[in-house]
């Protein structure tokens, strides 16, 4: 039987990301095993519906002004097909405007989305150039894309990456503040001008970090991930935050970061640690004694990126009846 794209459904799961790993500012980025979920279809009733569950996702606009659906019409303006309506349900578990990504994750998905509901005539290299564009900065939607630690550089103009495999034995731990601290704000933080001191440290280390993780000498994360661009200009909007980065290492971490432009931190373990409680504990107290309350969540990389269903026809299940399935 022939079905026609007003029939198709796509469901696709994106991981949420944390951006820089320290020094690798507007470069580095992984991606973990924390989800939004987003379903895209054509309306049968003709008029676009926004459908968001879950409370991850509040202030989100439910109209034509929403993120997602944006998006979704640059992939359809490019690839000269028109879709002017859409049925748009989005689930999250990634918290917004704290520095895991969920910008870079709503642009993937809807880029991804769209791609596969008008069969995939974009390229994953043109997505990544688009979701680029539109973060204004690789490293989150690389990680969002293609999964495990994404390696890039951007002119302004092309972006190109690579993408390294993440060691099985690392675990992460984030500290999620009770507090949120957008993007934009924290990048109004950082100086116009460094020192040549201060690039040189940055280079060496984020280099050294990218080796690192190819090499899979992980005890070398608690040198290389050490940054002076921006966690230092940072820091005086996260209370606690220097100690944790100082000290994170002397309760069993392998190194520790601003997870992308924060507030949250990142602590980088090895499986199997037997310090695990105690570094807990030293995130959520050095927090804790500043006045900041935080979720603390142990997460893998995720090694996968986008995983995209396609079904052609109404689907056996809904998108609700999926979630509450969950
Ligand atoms: N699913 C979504 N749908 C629409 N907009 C979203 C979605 N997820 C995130 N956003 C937008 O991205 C903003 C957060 O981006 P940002 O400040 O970069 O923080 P982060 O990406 O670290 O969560 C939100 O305030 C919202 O405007
Ligand atoms: N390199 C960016 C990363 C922002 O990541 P987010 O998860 O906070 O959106 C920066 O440091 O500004």
């Amino acid at each position: 039987m022939k079905h026609t794209m007003s029939e198709r459904h796509v469901l696709v799961r994106i991981p949420a990301s944390t951006a820089n790993l320290g020094p690798g500012f507007d470069t580095l980025g992984m991606a973990l095993s924390l989800y939004a979920w987003l379903e895209l279809s054509v309306p049968s009733g003709g008029q676009t519906v926004i459908d968001l569950y879950g409370d991850g996702l509040e202030g989100v606009p439910l109209n034509k002004t929403n993120l997602i659906y944006k998006v979704a019409q640059r992939v359809f303006d490019e690839a000269g097909v028109q879709v002017p309506e859409l049925h748009i349900s989005m689930y999250s578990e990634i918290p917004l405007t704290r520095g895991l990504g969920s910008s870079a994750s709503a642009i993937v998905g809807a880029l991804v989305a769209a791609n596969a509901l008008i069969g995939s005539p974009l390229s994953d290299d043109r997505l990544f150039q688009i979701a680029t564009e539109l973060e204004g900065h690789p490293d989150n939607v690389g990680a969002s894309l293609f999964g495990g630690i994404v390696v890039s550089a951007w002119d302004g103009d092309r972006a190109e990456h690579v993408r390294l495999e993440p060691h099985a034995d690392m675990d992460v731990l984030v500290a999620i503040p009770d507090f949120q601290l957008s993007t934009e704000k924290a990048r109004h933080a950082l100086p116009t001008e460094i020192s040549m001191k201060d690039a040189v440290f940055n280079v060496g280390a984020s280099s050294l970090l990218v080796a690192a993780f190819a090499s899979g000498r992980l005890e070398l994360i608690r040198h290389a991930m050490r940054d002076r661009l921006h966690q230092p200009y940072r820091a005086g909007l996260i209370p606690g935050m220097a100690e944790i980065l100082d000290r994170a290492c002397e309760h069993g971490a392998l190194g520790a970061a601003l997870s992308g432009a924060g507030p949250t931190l990142l602590a980088l373990v090895e499986a199997g640690s037997p310090t695990k409680r105690e570094l807990e504990r030293f995130l959520q107290e050095t927090l804790s004694a500043q006045g900041i309350k935080s979720e603390l969540r142990w997460l893998r990389p995720d090694a996968q990126g986008p995983i995209v269903a396609t079904s052609e026809g109404a689907p056996a299940l809904t998108f609700m009846d999926r979630i509450k399935g969950e």
